[in-house]
Order: C-alpha cells, then structure tokens, then sequence
C-alpha cells in the first residue's frame, strides 16, 4: 500500500496528472469532490457554512452559492474561517476512504489529490474540529502520505488554464480581467512552487504539451508500484 498526495496550485495540471494515474491503476480520491459532496444540503458541513456565513450563502433553491462562499472567502479574507470548517471533516473523510481501498488491495497505490496539502493546518484526527483548541503539528502532512508529488507550471499559465476550464467559450474583456483577479486572490492563499517543491519527493513540470505530462506520469508510475509492494512487504 502507498499513500501518496498530489498536490499542485490552481490550474498547475493536477486532475490531469490524476486522470493518467488513474488510467495506469491508481485509486484517486479528489479532496474538491468530497468538499463538493459535503457542501450539499444535509451534507457534514452545510449547515455549519450557513449558521457561520449567514444567509447571503444560500440560493433559493437551498443549494450553497459557491459564488457567494468565493467572493466572501477570497474577497473578504475569511477562507482561513471556511478552511475551519471544512478541511478537518474532509481529510478525515480521505483517510476513511484510503482505508476502504487498502482492506480490499494491500498493494493498492492510493492518490489523495489536493490543491492545499502544505496549506492546511489540519490533520482530520477527532480532535481537529474547531482547528482552535489544539497546537497544530508543525508538518501535519507527513503523517498523511509516504510520498507527495508536486505539478509545477508557472504562475501565468496556471491562471490561463483556469481560465480555460472555467470559462468554455470566449471571453469579454471585463469578465477576463474579473476571472483573473479570481484567480489571482486564488493563488494568494497558496504556498508559492518555489515554497513547496522541497517538501515534495517527486515534481511533475507541467509546462509543455499534456504528452510531456504523461511520459512523467509514465516514468513516476512504477516507482510508485514498486514502493507500494515493499510498503506491503514490511
Ligand atoms: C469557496 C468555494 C465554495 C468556491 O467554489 P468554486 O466552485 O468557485 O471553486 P472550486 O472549489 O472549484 O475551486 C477552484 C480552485 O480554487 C482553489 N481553491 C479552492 N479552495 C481554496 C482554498 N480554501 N484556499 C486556496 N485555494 C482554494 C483551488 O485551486 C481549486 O482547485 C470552494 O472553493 C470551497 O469550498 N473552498 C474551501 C474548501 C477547499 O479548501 N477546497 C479545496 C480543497 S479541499
Ligand atoms: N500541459 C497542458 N497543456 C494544455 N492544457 C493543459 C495542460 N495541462 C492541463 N491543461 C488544461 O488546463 C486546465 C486545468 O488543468 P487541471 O484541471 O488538470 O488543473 P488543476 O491543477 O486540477 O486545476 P484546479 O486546481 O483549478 O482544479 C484543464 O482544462 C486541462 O485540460
């Protein structure tokens, strides 16, 4: 078994990365979609994100307005109150779905992909609740995962991918230059590359055509097997 993150910033390629992990026989659990699934009405943290942000989150239908939740989180300054809540019930739910895998494969090579690893203070233990009463750990990521692998590229093509996936069709001017600063608020909230690579095993450089992505991917892939089979062994 090998517990591996996979981390990278906004728009860096790391679905992508997944997705060619996941064609070679890796289990990949996606931290955005279980935030996604938990944030639906009854959800683990949909009515702890509106008794805390109040109404103004909420759409008539009772959906979250994620729009709403971004522009308060990321233009008001509160993601870290969001993160609170959110992060601790999220990695607790990784870890509970890792271990779902590894009872039915020992040799099961598990991807937790996640654009904040480093960034979280949080460790997903039951006392991780509030994020207030306990002195983080310094590194809680070490306990996390036997090895993390980074997807690099540099700031302004991350921003144009993001970009690229969320828009579809052409962008006007203004709602290109609105994206932009999204995206840019975004990425203040996360460590910088230069920050993150050495606290990684491996770094995936996502800055050429998505071939480039998958012959890394394709060199990484046995590694990852064989690490998985001696963890198994020992
Ligand atoms: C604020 C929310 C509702 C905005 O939703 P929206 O659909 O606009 O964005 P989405 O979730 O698809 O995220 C897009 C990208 O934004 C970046 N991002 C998202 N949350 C955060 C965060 N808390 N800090 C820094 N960057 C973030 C990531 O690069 C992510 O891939 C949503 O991002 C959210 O709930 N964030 C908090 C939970 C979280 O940290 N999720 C990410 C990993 S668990
Ligand atoms: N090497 C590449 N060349 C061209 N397009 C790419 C490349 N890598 C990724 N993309 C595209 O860029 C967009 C963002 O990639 P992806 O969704 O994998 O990034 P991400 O790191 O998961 O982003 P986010 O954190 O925003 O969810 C996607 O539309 C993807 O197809």
């Amino acid at each position: 078994m090998l517990r591996v993150g996979l981390t990278g910033g906004l728009g860096s390629g790391k679905s992508t990365a997944a997705r060619f992990f996941a064609q070679r026989g890796a289990h990949i659990i996606e931290a955005d979609s279980i935030a996604r699934e938990m944030m639906q009405p009854g959800g683990a943290v949909y009515t702890a994100i509106i008794e805390h942000f109040g109404p103004t989150v909420l759409l008539p239908d009772k959906q979250l307005d994620r729009g709403a939740l971004a522009r308060i989180s990321f233009g008001e300054g509160r993601v870290e109150e969001l993160n609170n809540i959110v992060h601790p019930v999220v990695i607790a739910q990784q870890a509970t779905l890792a271990q779902q895998i590894f009872e039915r494969d020992l040799n099961a090579v598990v991807i937790v992909e996640s654009a904040l690893l480093f960034e979280t203070k949080h460790n997903g233990t039951k006392h991780d609740k509030t994020g207030q009463n306990e002195e983080p750990p310094s590194a809680p990521w070490r306990a996390r995962f036997d090895c993390i692998i980074l997807v690099t590229a540099p700031e302004e093509l991350k921003i144009e991918r993001y970009l690229q996936r969320i828009a579809g069709s052409p962008l006007s001017p203004e709602r290109r230059a609105e994206l932009t600063a999204d995206a840019r608020r975004r990425l203040a909230q996360q460590m910088p590359d230069e920050r993150k690579a050495p606290l990684c095993d491996f770094v995936i450089h996502n800055d050429g055509p998505i071939a480039e992505l998958e012959w890394q991917v394709d060199e990484l892939w046995p590694l990852l097997q064989f690490s998985s089979a001696l963890n198994h062994k020992h």
